[in-house]
């Protein structure tokens, strides 16, 4: 469908987009129609063509990197040649003079303390606001509601269950807020007097052992709330006697409440499908009535309808009577896309123009609204709007992120640096430039992560040609992957992070696995990350746990100035050491097809951009565009290399296709893919595979967007 345009200062912007704008973005930013279009034109004008140039450099790097593998053939890896050789070709530049990041002002959430950052895509409200409302979460519900106390239940309420969390949450408290006396678990009445809280164990009065950690009471309705604070985070020991947990329990307890998502991630890039104007006004949308802090959404949850909204702070009352004010909301962060896609929203000259620049000047442009607000609740109270920028090669395209953020900050009327950059270290020759792509944006970084999946689907693409990568576990034992996450660690301390920014970790991607990701993503803050990614409130609640185990900043002092580990470590590829065996080969041909069609399939036809997804073995795991980039490459290079073959690569999607269709049988607006194979989700798996050579980084967007195109137009 043909949609109309109107001009605006030389740009022919999509009608319904411009009035968007117009209507619903400026009104209350200060901001005239006149100079946003002039803004906008000013940054196409002085950026679009340096956007292509730097993905034009991208591929020529690729190039010479394919020619260089290919004329070497089998010969053993050099690694002191690649290095020269990469130096040569300015892949990789001089490290950076020592520094320190001075990125102004940063709110608490960032700079100083440590716990979960929860990811959503944007362009559902439900989940956004859902998201927003996670910085406090119930640990009973968390824990009585997945796998960390045995098999989710199905039937009704089970008292043997609720007896274990309540025991399991007493020794959570013993171990982050223990009594001076006694155990929380035989607490018979908590209460609170000038001194601060007083529990009563075997008739005795017990207080905290740190009597510090009391902040106060919280009261709400029939709730009185009992609030603590260890390691920067709170917890909130909720009294009600007349609830039937509560009632249950010697000191009526009824709820353990944690500060969970520190932050969250509104998602505009990897777990949305976002392809034209309609899709974009929709996410921005959401991001502007989070930003106003208006957005609600209405919903039927259990055969009743409910109306979810942003959640106010907590007033409470300190033991002198006086109040403190706690946020009721994660700190909110914006994703925009990379430098990669282009948008027929708005064209110049006939021509599509960098989605980055639009992402960058509207989400932007909604986040005045939270800066000018004089009453309620803000998201910044430091004054900052905080952009997550992904997929950035390198610190040629970190500075250029810098200035069009610049740009913006001026034809929005903002002070420099207001934009704060939270920068991705998912791209390889970002992670072996680490620190000048910190020093590019070091006025106003405020985080650098690892973790990621985008960068183990780039490390395939960037070395597609040296050979057949190992299978999937030897590369979560690469020595790349913890070249990559040790050195992102010790060079964010190095550049004076700490207590600055934040230094983050990637995804637990298996959202219903929740009693594996409690054993094992305490690795996070045990590594110095002060952050870390989790799919769902749920998650967030329970690795908030994580952070009342450890003491990240304790952590981080005794990491700094260890030795950062050698690059050759991260540039050394994980190419198999000989055959892989076939029955291996063959299972990960499958799993990678269905991972592939069971998510393409969702996003081309009915535009989600992040799902759940069984693997072969049943486990549930979340699949979004990166894990899609991973499973792509992986089928290319063992195609290149001759592990597979286009007939075994058909015969498996074929199969599997059949699979994700029974998989979603249930689902009425699903269109199946077989037994035609015709479709377009089909044909975008299928370009996925047999074009991830030649797939700019091997990136899923273009095949995507073009597939979701063409299904839309159906
Ligand atoms: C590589 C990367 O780029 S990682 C970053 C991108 N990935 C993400 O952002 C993951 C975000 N997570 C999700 O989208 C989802 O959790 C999925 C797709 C993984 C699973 O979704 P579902 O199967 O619908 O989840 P499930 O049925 O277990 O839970 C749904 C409930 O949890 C909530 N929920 C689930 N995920 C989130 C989330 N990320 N934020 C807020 N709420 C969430 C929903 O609001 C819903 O609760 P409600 O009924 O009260 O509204
Ligand atoms: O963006 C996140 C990733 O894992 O990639
Ligand atoms: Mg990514």
């Amino acid at each position: 469908m043909t949609r109309s345009a109107t001009p605006r200062h030389g740009l022919e912007v999509d009608t319904d987009f411009a009035k968007f704008i117009e209507a619903q973005v400026l009104p209350g930013t200060g901001v005239t129609a006149d100079a946003f279009w002039q803004g906008y034109a000013g940054l196409l004008d002085g950026f679009a063509a340096e956007n292509a140039a730097l993905l034009e450099r991208r591929a020529e790097l690729q190039r010479q990197i394919d020619a260089w593998h290919k004329a070497r053939g089998n010969q053993p890896w050099d690694a002191a040649a690649y290095r020269v050789f990469l130096t040569e070709i300015g892949y990789l530049v001089a490290e950076p003079a020592p520094f320190a990041v001075a990125n102004g002002d940063i709110d608490p959430e960032i700079a100083t303390l440590a716990g979960p950052q929860l990811v959503v895509p944007v362009s559902n409200a439900r989940f956004a606001l859902n998201a927003a409302n996670a910085r406090w979460g119930s640990l009973y519900d968390a824990m009585y509601g997945s796998d960390v106390m045995g098999p989710v239940p199905s039937g009704g309420f089970d008292p043997a269950r609720r007896d274990a969390v309540v025991a399991k949450a007493a020794a959570f408290l013993d171990q982050a807020l223990p009594l001076d006396g006694g155990s929380h678990a035989d607490v018979t009445a908590y209460d609170a007097d000038a001194q601060g809280l007083v529990a009563t164990v075997g008739g005795q009065a017990a207080r905290l052992a740190d009597p510090a950690a009391f902040v106060g009471t919280h009261r709400d309705g029939a709730d009185t709330g009992y609030v603590l604070r260890h390691n920067g985070l709170h917890v909130e020991l909720v009294i009600n006697r007349d609830h039937p947990i509560g009632a249950a329990s010697a000191s009526g307890l009824r709820d353990v409440v944690l500060e969970a998502a520190l932050s969250a991630i509104q998602d505009c890039e990897d777990s949305v499908a976002a392809v034209d104007a309609e899709d974009k006004i929709g996410v921005y949308g959401n991001w502007l009535g989070l930003m106003k802090g208006d957005l609600a959404e209405t919903f039927e949850k259990g055969g009743t309808s409910m109306t979810r909204r942003l959640e106010g702070d907590r007033t409470v009352t300190r033991p002198d009577g006086s109040t403190v004010t706690l946020q009721g909301r994660a700190l909110l962060l914006v994703r925009n896309v990379g430098h990669l896609m282009t948008t027929d929203v708005i064209r110049k000259d006939g021509q599509s123009t960098p989605e980055g620049l639009m992402d960058a000047m509207v989400t932007v442009a909604c986040a005045i609204h939270d800066l000018k607000k004089t009453e309620g609740p803000r998201n910044s109270r430091a004054g900052a709007i905080y952009v997550v920028k992904p997929k950035m090669h390198g610190p040629e395209e970190a500075a250029f992120a810098d200035r069009v953020f610049a740009h913006v900050e001026t034809a929005l009327g903002l002070t420099p640096n207001t934009v704060k950059l939270g920068l991705m270290d998912e791209e390889r020759r970002t992670s072996a430039n680490l620190a000048a792509c910190i020093h590019a944006i070091r006025n106003r970084i405020f985080f650098i992560n690892t973790g990621f999946l985008d960068r183990t689907g780039d490390e395939i693409h960037t070395s597609m040609h040296a050979g057949a990568f190992v299978g999937r576990d030897g590369m979560k034992t690469a020595t790349w992957l913890k070249a990559y996450e040790d050195r992102n660690v010790l060079i964010g301390l190095a550049s004076g992070m700490r207590g600055r920014a934040q230094i983050g970790k990637g995804m637990w991607a298996k959202p219903d696995a929740l009693a594996e990701m409690l054993e094992v993503k305490v690795g996070h803050p045990k590594s110095g990350a002060s952050t870390a990614w989790v799919p769902s409130p749920t998650a967030a609640t329970l690795h908030a746990l994580h952070y009342h185990q450890i003491d990240v900043a304790a952590r981080q002092d005794e990491l700094q100035g260890q030795p950062i580990p050698d690059l050759d470590l991260l540039l050394t590829p994980a190419l198999a050491d000989g055959p892989i065996p076939q029955d291996q080969v063959l299972r990960e041909l499958d799993n990678s097809a269905q991972g592939i069609l069971g998510y393409v399939v969702r996003w081309v036809d009915q535009g989600i951009g992040c799902s759940k997804v069984p693997d072969i073995d049943d486990v549930q795991l979340m699949e979004d565009r990166a894990t899609c980039r991973i499973s792509a490459q992986y089928l290319a290079n063992w195609l290149e290399h001759g592990l597979i073959t286009e007939a075994q690569v058909e015969d498996a999607l074929r199969r599997m296709a059949a699979k994700v269709d029974g998989q979603n049988a249930g689902d009425p607006a699903y269109r199946p893919m077989a037994p035609d194979f015709d479709g377009p989700a089909f044909l975008a798996a299928r370009d996925l595979v047999l074009t991830g050579t030649q797939q700019p980084s091997g990136y899923t967007e273009p095949a995507l967007h073009a597939r979701r195109a063409e299904a839309k137009a159906i």
